[in-house]
């Protein structure tokens, strides 16, 4: 199996794939007569297709042994996908690039804490990956009429490992 290391999640790093949602770096005003900071704006929604309407979700995600086997990506056609923790525990998000339809070579991001990502409309992704423990994600992403998920299965599965020593599964 080839091994890919994880790297830290950046903004820049990940434009290719999409957008982190985060706080730092951002456009931010105050709302509510001063009560309250809107960071505003940090991911694009996309939601095409026949019907198509936004969906606000609640994924609770079973954690996975690392280093993670990725034997298949996903992508969806017809919409983005975002995952926001709703626990400050960092997860680990893997993408590749689209080459003439087919998944590119994988790469693998850590977030820190608290940081959410959104995956563009059509970006291939492996499916949501918690570490050491149960984390439940806001994840907003496309309903509506027509298929939107596209499955592919590696011939060889990649061996996804984490930054530091901490692949114990
Ligand atoms: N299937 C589903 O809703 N989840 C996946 O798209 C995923 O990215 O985890
Ligand atoms: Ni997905």
């Amino acid at each position: 199996m080839k091994t890919i290391v994880a790297e830290a999640l950046t903004r820049e790093a990940f434009a290719p794939f999409g957008d982190v949602i985060e706080t730092e770096g951002t456009e931010s005003f105050l709302i509510n007569n001063g009560k309250c900071r809107r960071f505003h704006d940090l991911a694009k929604v996309e939601a095409g297709g026949e019907n198509a309407r936004v969906l606000i979700n609640i994924f609770r995600g079973t954690p996975y042994p690392m280093p993670l086997t990725l034997s298949m990506v996903e992508r969806h056609p017809l919409g983005s996908q975002a995952f926001m923790p709703t626990t400050p525990a960092p997860f680990l998000v893997v993408v590749c690039p689209d080459e003439a339809g087919r998944p590119g070579r994988p790469r693998a991001f850590l977030t820190a804490p608290g940081q959410g990502v959104n995956y563009a409309r059509g970006t291939w992704h492996g499916v949501l990956t918690p570490i050491g423990k149960e984390q439940d994600f806001v994840v907003v992403d496309r309903g509506g009429d027509g298929n939107n998920v596209e499955e592919h299965f590696f011939t060889e599965p990649y061996s996804i490992a984490l930054p530091e020593t901490g692949n114990a599964s």
